[in-house]
């Protein structure tokens, strides 16, 4: 009998990934606790500069462990706790007060970065770093400069949230299963942001189609723009009721971080840097993008019509001109 066997078993069957979450306030602690919940990574690690908070929501998740997919839960504020993570999503910073715009934050984040990237990537050098703190277009645009990672190594968040909105109020409106919705959000994470109505669909059905051949009204251009304004102003509602967004956010950023470690080369609405996308250039923004293992692939030039167009074009010049204010 070869007793290795067993264990040699043991060692290929675990999942060893890391993912560390920088920030343990609302969004990074929930976030952790998604993906504990999704078994998305092997052991979570928490780093924030709070060193009670961070041990305290380490300690509270640990105690949950028994009932989720196996995994090792540290906090600490010794940033080394993120040494050789496979996935780093970054959510420390202020969040907004009711009222004040992501843009708001620039500056007070821009600087954060810079004291909190070259460390991370001292110790994390081959992880694939997904940007939440807000305003994350622009932070995602200066952190790559900040740390000198190649653009497919790090990237925003982006509209993985806001579509997510957007696909689950059209799905309240017509009545069918939001995973049989397919739409983006693109643009900016903020207010310029545009929904893509033009390859917008329902299940099999284009969603302009729908318009035209469904319930009368089902989708004129009235509930179009209703739709679209309700997005752009969730985050402020939930901020005003309650301080803060964390749940779907979590949510979001657990499924992205389960397409890097399982390499899925899913469609995703991240952030990332703009080369000639429709002669777009020079700018992270969200536009519907493959990702995996090696973090962004292909941005994908879906049909956009050219209101669309222009208002991708608008969100481009408002986040090159910010991070231009700061600098980058
Ligand atoms: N991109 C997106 O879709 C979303 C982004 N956000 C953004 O996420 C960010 C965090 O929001 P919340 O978690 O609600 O804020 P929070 O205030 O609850 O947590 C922020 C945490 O960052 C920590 N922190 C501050 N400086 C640090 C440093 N140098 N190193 C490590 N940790 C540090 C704080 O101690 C705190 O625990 C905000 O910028 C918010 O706007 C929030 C929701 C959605
Ligand atoms: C706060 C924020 O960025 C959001 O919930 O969309």
């Amino acid at each position: 009998m070869n007793d290795a066997a067993p264990a040699q078993l043991d060692t290929f069957s675990r999942r060893t990934t890391k993912l560390a979450v920088v920030g343990a306030g609302a969004v990074g602690s929930t976030l952790a606790y998604a993906a504990l919940m999704r078994g998305a990574a092997r052991t979570v690690a928490l780093y924030d500069v709070n060193a009670a908070k961070v041990q305290a929501e380490a300690l509270d998740l640990s105690h949950g462990v028994q009932f989720v997919p196996e995994a090792t839960v540290v906090g600490s504020d010794d940033i080394s706790v993120c040494a050789d993570a496979d996935v780093v999503v970054v959510t420390a910073g202020a969040k907004q007060r009711p009222g004040q715009s992501r843009i708001d934050l620039a500056e007070a984040t821009i600087g954060l970065m810079r004291t909190i990237l070259p460390p991370l990537v001292e110790v994390a050098p081959n992880a694939i770093y997904i940007m939440v703190t807000n305003p994350v277009d622009v932070v995602t645009y200066a952190s790559l400069q900040i740390s000198g990672l190649p653009a497919r190594q790090l990237f925003g968040s982006g509209t993985v949230l806001d579509s997510s909105r957007l696909r689950y109020l059209i799905a309240d409106h017509v009545g069918v299963a939001v995973q049989n919705v397919h739409a983006y959000i693109a643009g900016e994470h903020g207010d310029t942001e545009i929904p893509l109505w033009d390859s917008a669909s329902i299940g099999a059905v284009p969603l302009l189609e729908w318009a035209r051949t469904g319930p009368k009204g089902a989708f004129d251009a009235s509930v179009r723009e209703e739709i679209a304004h309700e997005v752009v102003n969730s985050a402020y509602r939930i901020i005003e009721g309650k301080g803060a967004t964390n749940y779907a956010v979590g949510l979001a950023g657990t499924r992205i971080i389960e397409a890097v470690l399982n390499n899925e080369h899913s469609i995703l609405p991240v952030s990332s840097l703009l080369d000639d996308y429709f002669g777009i250039s020079d700018v992270c923004l969200s536009v519907p993008t493959i990702v995996g293992r090696r973090g962004v692939y292909d941005q994908l030039q879906v049909p956009l019509s050219d209101a669309e167009y222009d208002g991708l074009k608008r969100s481009a010049d408002k986040l090159r001109a910010v991070a231009r204010q700061f600098g980058f």
